[in-house]
């Protein structure tokens, strides 16, 4: 495998956080490291990237036992949420930098970073300074100096969670177009699911300093390994029915069509493409569940209506039906 970690293990104080962390990750692939805030991610890609030395276990990259070797020169290069840009340098000049150190020359160094600026959209940005930029035109310079230095492995720490929502959804764009013509690897860690499901090829989730599943999108919102993973990729509605104990996605409901059971719409609230609804169910106790249908489909609070449940799925020790 071409990134491997095995065994990895960390603690602060004599806390661990991170409990046998074993992953590996195909060239040019991007693993999406997906958890809740402290679940160990950001120290994951530090261990990674070098900025970290485990307490067990280790990083092979490329057949290249990496795990005690130091950041400047491991064949990675880290994008750090806050850029970490230079704000006395030009656009131009933070790509080149990394490039000087390294020790190229000063003509060289320059010509590839304007290339680099090309390839991301910035060649008209080259000589203005990173504080006269926009956001998002500095997470581009922050991509490009990574990018330039020619890494193996390309690690991504929450990129887009300075940006603005629209700014979001055309970066993750942009930086998928930039994988996929550089064909770099990348581990970019996030805590927004629809971030991971859009960008990971696969996605790690993370829980509590241990990876607990690893698989393509679908397979993480549809094959869940626990309870955990479920609810962190999206909602999990629970129901007795006759046939056993179900769980399944809002997305799975039907509602208007008759498959057995009813309901009463408690509330309505429109999403635009999507209307979200909340219902009690005919049932002992009045389960409340979650559904989601399309946004011309409306209803009235208190209105009754029919429900089927097109699919549901299961998770190991939790019986389910129909699936
Ligand atoms: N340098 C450190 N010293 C002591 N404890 C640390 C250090 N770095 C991380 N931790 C602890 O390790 C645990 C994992 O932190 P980490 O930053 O890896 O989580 P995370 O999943 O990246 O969270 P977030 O999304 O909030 O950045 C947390 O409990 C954190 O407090």
């Amino acid at each position: 495998m071409f990134l491997e970690l095995s065994g990895l293990k960390k603690s602060f104080s004599g806390h661990e956080v991170i409990h046998d962390v074993s992953l590996s990750v195909q060239r040019g692939e991007i693993v999406c490291l997906l958890g809740a805030s402290g679940c160990g991610k950001t120290t994951t890609l530090r261990l990674v990237g070098g900025f970290l030395v485990p307490d067990a276990g280790s990083v092979t990259l490329d057949g290249t036992d990496v795990t005690r070797m130091p950041p400047e020169v491991r064949p990675t290069s880290t994008v750090f949420q806050s850029y970490a840009l230079f704000p006395h340098l030009t656009v131009a000049g933070n790509v080149a930098y990394g490039l000087r150190q390294a020790g190229v020359g000063r003509a060289e160094a320059e010509e590839r970073a304007r290339q680099m600026l090309d390839a991301v959209g910035l060649e008209d940005q080259a000589d203005a300074g990173v504080a006269d930029i926009s956001g998002g035109q500095r997470q581009r310079v922050a991509l490009a100096r990574s990018l330039v230095l020619g890494p193996k492995v390309l690690l991504l720490d929450e990129p887009f969670s300075n940006l603005d929502a629209n700014l979001r959804l055309r970066m993750r764009r942009e930086v998928r177009d930039i994988q996929r013509r550089f064909g770099v690897t990348m581990l970019f860690v996030t805590h927004d699911r629809e971030e991971a499901m859009a960008f990971g090829d696969r996605i790690a989730v993370m829980h509590e300093g241990r990876l607990v599943q690893v698989g393509t999108p679908r397979e993480v919102y549809r094959h869940p390994a626990d309870l955990y993973c479920a609810r962190f990729l999206g909602h999990v509605n629970e129901l007795d029915l006759p046939g056993g104990h179900a769980l399944f996605r809002a997305e799975d409901v039907v509602v208007g069509r008759e498959g057995g059971l009813a309901a009463t719409v408690e509330e309505s609230v429109f999403l635009g493409g999507t209307c979200e609804l909340r219902l009690l169910v005919d049932a002992p106790g009045s389960p409340e569940i979650l559904a989601r249908v399309p946004g011309d489909q409306q209803y009235a609070r208190g209105a009754r209506v029919p429900l089927d449940i097109a699919r549901t799925f299961q998770i190991k020790g939790k019986e389910s039906t129909n699936d």
